[in-house]
């Protein structure tokens, strides 16, 4: 019994706590471990390894396997990277981990050991609290200066005369959250609520530290926090972006097997997305494809998406949840269920704070806590069911909700600025400010700043590092891999459609070109096999372009996600996307070389039909490049498209069907040296007519013939050409992938 109460007892410790435990039983081996759970236990979760401290009369005893630990929800608890333990005593770093059969060799020695213990997370029947001060600021063009109407030579005088004189500067400041301090604690479900525009996602930006460019302090425990907090909190997108060709399984099993602490046993990932997907009332589809607009899979329902967003981070078994917008574009029934499952994850242990407009009274009944906002400022900040009676408390008849009235509406209504009464609003919204500045409700929440260690660094510049990667480089490729695959069956748009063009266009094209094989090397013949060679470099040019764009695009925007979420590395991602790529990259243009070599009558050796379908392939391969290229810069399929021209101008005028290569010069002779068409088709002309031909004729006497106006290279010059091509551009599109997430790593909204 006695045991019991202090396995219950919880310990208050923070963030960046180490406990040293010393006077280790030096006999108590890992084999007596079943006769320990009889003696007092509590429960730790340390960074990188879940295991039990066993005590006994306060001595620790010994440690339970990780496997053996769960959280309360039937998954086994999972910790952080970060220092560890060491038999020395002494803190490891994140790489060193002391596994468990160190563990057992420690524990069997004779000799005391003295055991640190750093913690990643708290966990039950321990305090865990997170508190804030925050004050953004963003730049904006001065309003004064921006609404100048001068004109012309005026304004540039002006411009002049503002350098040396005391105008006002171009830019100022816009105040987005002013001085918002405050705490949430664990086991609370919180709704960030006010009007739009009243700076809801910008707090939560913060708080999460997505947005680092705040003046103040986010702190867990009282403790600043450090790296180490993104592996605490997740955070739940307004939009749900998931790869459309995954089922829900897949894509769970995808994350945990990313995203999760590698010491926890692939087993037990598994078990944990199983649970998940129970917790989150996903079962019905979890088979089923994700889907998603603008893809041509239905896949799931607004509702289901979101579920589907929340576990995905859930598993990872984050302290904190931050969730934007969570209940946006759901209905009532789907929003309340989305709110029940964060209720019930919130009951579990966890700290679940997320932004929503207006919810129904249903929905805001399940919220512990509310935090009301208007115009970056805070008008209430406490319990829900203390809302009202707070507004109550302040004695004005038009501060109480009236009856059978949804508390929600009111209250955002409240304190929204009206435009129809902006100066009586906008006095309500400064009184009511002022009101909560000196209520007890404001006080207790900066209570705790007289424990925070290093009130100094309220203006401290902060720039923690967001990802962190949990899994090996390899197993992020092979599972980027497989998922490309199953994608690559999945998705006719991105292989079948390429294919099927590829297919019909090779047989309309060589149908059209048809002749007799080996046919007499006339000038009319030339022409034609000239014209047929654009064409057909044009076409394998053009269907793999688009078509790496769209499959492209639309996913750099999931990649984008997932980097962030510490899922993959670029590295990774981009080489798997290249080996799968290859697939309609290479088959496209086979298929479409064989059709056109075989209906259009072109020398008939196999020598010559692999260089020829050689060719098309290094074609492919160029604008699969400068496709991945495009669709990395932008991410948007549209603007790429609207791109793309710009690069197929050139490549088409100075293919050396249009224009005399032999009279280009300057400008032009470097557009023509960048031309990759124009290697390709100098390459088919000589594989085609090759000096030792003996179709030539009194028209076309030889080669050089063939190749007037062309300024040629020989041929392994042109195969070389395309394929340096095709890897510059392949590199170019994974420095601007890399450049990307490099930026976008913190997000400034
Ligand atoms: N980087 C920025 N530059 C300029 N203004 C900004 C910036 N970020 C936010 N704002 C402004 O700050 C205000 C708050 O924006 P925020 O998106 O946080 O509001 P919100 O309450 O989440 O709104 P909604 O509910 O409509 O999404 C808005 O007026 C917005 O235009």
């Amino acid at each position: 019994m006695e045991s019991d109460q202090r396995s219950q007892k919880g310990t208050n410790v923070g963030l960046h706590d180490e406990i040293a435990y010393e006077s280790i039983d030096s006999h108590a081996s890992p084999s007596r471990l079943g006769s320990m759970d009889r003696l007092g236990s509590s429960r730790l979760v340390t960074v990188g390894l879940a295991y039990e401290v066993c005590r006994d009369r306060g001595v620790v005893t010994g440690i339970k396997d990780a496997a053996t630990v769960e959280d309360g929800t039937g998954c086994p608890a999972q910790g952080e990277r970060g220092p560890s333990v060491d038999r020395a005593g002494t803190k490891s770093g994140s790489s060193n981990h002391l596994r468990l059969p160190a563990l057992e060799t420690a524990f069997s020695t004779k000799t005391q050991t003295k055991l640190r213990v750093s913690r990643g997370k708290s966990y039950e029947g321990e305090h865990f609290s997170l508190s804030w001060t925050i004050t953004l600021q963003v730049p904006i063009k001065n309003p004064a200066v921006g609404e100048s109407t001068d004109k012309g030579l005026w304004s540039l005088l002006r411009k002049g005369r503002s350098k040396a004189s005391s105008d006002p500067p171009r830019r100022t400041k816009k105040t987005i959250l002013d001085g918002l301090v405050g705490r949430a604690e664990k086991g609370q479900l919180m709704a960030v609520m006010g009007s739009s525009g009243c700076g809801k996602t910008s707090f939560l930006n913060c708080i999460s530290m997505r947005n680092q460019s705040f003046v103040g302090n986010i702190f867990v425990n009282e403790k600043e926090i450090d790296g180490r907090y993104f592996s605490l909190a997740g955070f739940v997108h307004q939009d749900d972006l998931f790869l459309p060709t995954e089922t829900v399984r897949e894509h769970l099993t995808f994350h945990a097997l990313l995203r999760c602490d590698p010491c926890v046993r692939k087993d037990l990932r598994l078990k944990r997305v199983e649970t998940l997907i129970k917790t989150v009332n996903l079962e019905h589809v979890s088979d089923s494809l994700l889907g998603g607009p603008g893809s041509f899979i239905r896949g799931l329902s607004g509702g289901e998406r979101r579920r589907v967003s929340f576990a995905t981070e859930l598993l990872s078994d984050p302290v904190i949840i931050f969730a934007d917008e969570f209940t946006t574009g759901l209905d009532a029934s789907m929003a309340k269920s989305v709110c029940l499952a964060l209720r019930k994850v919130a009951a579990g242990g966890r700290l679940v704070i997320g932004t929503i407009h207006q919810p129904s009274s249903d929905v805001f009944a399940l919220f512990t806590h509310v935090m009301l906002m208007t115009q970056g400022r805070v008008i209430y900040m406490g319990p829900r069911t203390a809302l009202a009676a707070y507004f109550e408390r302040q004695g004005d008849p038009s501060l109480l909700c009236p009856p059978r009235h949804n508390p929600a509406d009111f209250f955002v209504t409240l304190v929204a600025l009206h435009p129809q009464d902006p100066v009586g609003s906008q006095k309500r919204i400064d009184n009511l400010v002022a009101i909560y500045q000196a209520s007890p409700e404001r006080v207790a929440m900066s209570d705790w700043q007289q424990d925070v260690a290093f009130p100094e660094l309220l203006l401290y510049h902060r720039s923690f590092k967001m990802r962190h990667f949990q899994a090996s480089s390899y197993t992020q490729f092979r599972l980027c891999f497989q998922r490309n695959v199953r994608a690559l069956f999945r998705d006719p748009m991105s292989f079948g459609a390429a294919l099927g063009s590829g297919f019909i266009t090779g047989i309309i094209l060589g149908l059209a070109y048809a002749t007799a094989p080996n046919a007499p090397a006339t000038a009319e013949h030339v022409r034609n096999t000239e014209g047929l060679f654009f064409l057909a470099n044009l076409q394998v040019f053009l269907i793999i372009l688009y078509a790496t764009i769209m499959a492209f695009s639309a996913e750099t925007k999931v990649f984008m996600r997932e980097n962030q979420a510490g899922a993959n590395r670029v590295g990774a991602y981009y080489l798997s996307k290249t080996f799968t790529g290859w697939a309609v990259e290479i088959a496209m243009p086979f298929v479409f070389a064989l059709l056109v070599w075989a209906l259009a009558g072109l020398q008939r050796s196999p020598e010559g039909f692999f260089i020829f379908a050689g060719v098309m392939i290094l074609n492919a391969l160029c604008f699969g490049s400068i496709g991945y290229c495009l669709a990395a810069m932008t991410s948007d399929p549209q603007i790429a498209m609207a791109i793309a021209p710009v690069l197929v101008l050139p490549n088409v005028v100075f293919s050396g069907i249009m224009y005399d290569l032999s009279l280009t010069y300057g400008f032009r002779e470097f557009l023509a040296y960048i031309s990759i068409l124009r290697y390709a088709q100098a390459a088919m002309l000589i594989n085609e007519f090759p000096p030792s031909s003996t179709r030539f004729t009194s028209e076309i006497p030889n080669q050089e013939a063939v190749l007037e106006g062309l300024n040629a290279f020989p041929l392994s010059t042109n195969l070389w050409a395309l394929a340096s091509a095709a890897v510059v551009f392949r590199i170019i599109a994974y420095l601007i992938l890399l450049l990307r997430t490099t930026r976008e790593r913190i997000v400034v909204r």
